[in-house]
Order: C-alpha cells, then sequence, then structure tokens
C-alpha cells in the first residue's frame, strides 16, 4: 500500500547545495511524481541527477523551496520520510573481506523496521527471503558480500532495498553493472513494483531494457529540469538526448 493517492514526491523552487560548496547544485526544481510512475533521470554527467536523488532522500540541505516525500517534509521530518524511501545508490565498494553476508546485507533494509536494539522476527526474515528470491541470490545468499562481483553486489543492494518495503524507490544507475539478461529481468521487476503504486526514479544513461510502459522522462542540465514529459520507453533515449544537445 502506497501512502498516498495524489503527489507521492513534491520538490516545490528547491535549491539544494553540497556542504562547503559555494554554488546550488539544484536550482529551481519543481517536480510532481504519483503513485505508480516510472521515472527516468537523464541528462550530461554532472547535471545533478544523482544530487536530486540525494534531495529526495533528505540527504542534502535544501536552502530554498521544499521537498515532501509521503506527506513528510524530509528535511524537518527527514527520519519519517527516509523509513518510506528505498535508495540504492550508485557507488558502491564492499571490501572482500567485508563481515557479512548476502542475507544479512539485505537484513539491513528492515533495520527501520525492526527498531532499534531489537530482535529481527520471522516476517522480517520473510521480506529478506522474498527480496533475495526476486533477485534471483537464493544461491548465494550465506556469500560474503564482498566475494561477490559488481553486478552481483548491485542485485544485493536491490534486495535489500526491496526488503525494506519502500514506498517510494530511488535507484541511481541500477543497470551500469548489469549484463543484458539481468538488465531485463530487473526492468520486469521495477515494473511490477511501479504498477504496484509505487514510484520508480531512475537516474540512468542506459535505455534499451526499460518496462513496457509509460515512461515519465526528466532530463536535468546544469542543475535544472529542462525536459519533463510522459514517453514510450523507445522513444526516452532520442528525448534525452535532444534535449541535452538543444539546452
Ligand atoms: N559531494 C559533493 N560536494 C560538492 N559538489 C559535488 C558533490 N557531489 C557532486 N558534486 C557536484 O554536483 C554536480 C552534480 O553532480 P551529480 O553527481 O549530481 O551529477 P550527475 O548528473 O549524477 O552526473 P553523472 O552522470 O556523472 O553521475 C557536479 O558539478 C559535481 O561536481
Amino acid at each position: 500500500m502506497t501512502c498516498g493517492k495524489d503527489h507521492i514526491i513534491q520538490l516545490k523552487e528547491v535549491w539544494t547545495t553540497y556542504e562547503g560548496a559555494d554554488l546550488p547544485v539544484i536550482k529551481d526544481v519543481t517536480l510532481r511524481i504519483k503513485p505508480g510512475e516510472f521515472v527516468v533521470i537523464g541528462g550530461p554527467n554532472g547535471a545533478g541527477k544523482t544530487t536530486l536523488l540525494e534531495t529526495i532522500a533528505g540527504l542534502l540541505p535544501v536552502v530554498n523551496g521544499s521537498v515532501q516525500v509521503c506527506g513528510h517534509d524530509v528535511i524537518k521530518d527527514g527520519c519519517a520520510a527516509r523509513k518510506k524511501i528505498g535508495y540504492v545508490i550508485q557507488n558502491f565498494d564492499f571490501h572482500p573481506y567485508t563481515p557479512f553476508t548476502v542475507e544479512e546485507v539485505v537484513l539491513m533494509g528492515r533495520y527501520g523496521k525492526i527498531g532499534w536494539l531489537k530482535r529481527h522476527s520471522s516476517r522480517d526474515m520473510d521480506k529478506v527471503t522474498s527480496a533475495i528470491n526476486q533477485l534471483g541470490l537464493s544461491l548465494m545468499q550465506k556469500n560474503q558480500i564482498g566475494k561477490l562481483s559488481g553486478g552481483q553486489q548491485q542485485k544485493v543492494l536491490i534486495a535489500q532495498n526491496l526488503a525494506k518495503d519502500p514506498e517510494v524507490l530511488l535507484l541511481d544507475e541500477p543497470f551500469s553493472n548489469l549484463d543484458m539478461v539481468t538488465r531485463e529481468e530487473v526492468s520486469r521487476l521495477l515494473c511490477q513494483i511501479a504498477d504496484a503504486g509505487i514510484p520508480v526514479l531512475i537516474v540512468s544513461h542506459a535505455f534499451d531494457a526499460l518496462p513496457d510502459r509509460d515512461i515519465r522522462v526528466v532530463v536535468m542540465q546544469h542543475g535544472e529540469i529542462i525536459l519533463n514529459q510522459l514517453s514510450h520507453p523507445s522513444d526516452v533515449g532520442n528525448l534525452v538526448r535532444s534535449a541535452s544537445v538543444a539546452a
């Protein structure tokens, strides 16, 4: 169940900056996303795509404007908002001897729900098992995370965020480490999640494995949104390219 019928993500005239940076990175961004939307955020390197996801996740200071997720202001009520947000980050690097198994890393997605110093329940483990199965990781659930390939680790992080039962799912370059077949599998899974009413927002430079459904295309340039429109998946690449060239 999602937490709202109307706009589940609302950014209004938002400006954000990194700690210590002289200039804002996100400039005057207004964006509204409804439950069940599948959003592709594109644009050139350095355009502010990751920064936009971090802004929605409440990880950056908002110097002007407001960001609401599931009715929570992500700055004033950040803990409540972040409990509802799954966020698969772009850059991760597990040391080969990181002392956690796949199952333990996925279980970390439940920590916000389990609560401080409490033990996980059988329901938590059911969610973990289900997420592991959804990502096809069952044969490696007892393996150490650091000994997996980059693509396998990426799938574990997606599973971790699914185990969280998010009401909004953000993914930064979810296809970057994945082979073509796995991209299509992950894409189908993300499509099912969106179809279930959870908005899925991905930052991507790869448009060859998008699900066969309406896609909202958001193109960024120099920290601003220069295009925001619904599209057929086969048109997404051209839309991103032409908007970036014209800007
Ligand atoms: N931690 C940081 N501190 C200061 N500036 C940062 C930080 N991270 C990113 N930036 C700056 O913010 C701008 C936008 O970066 P961002 O990572 O959002 O771009 P992007 O569109 O996701 O790029 P890419 O496609 O290369 O991943 C860049 O100019 C970058 O230098």
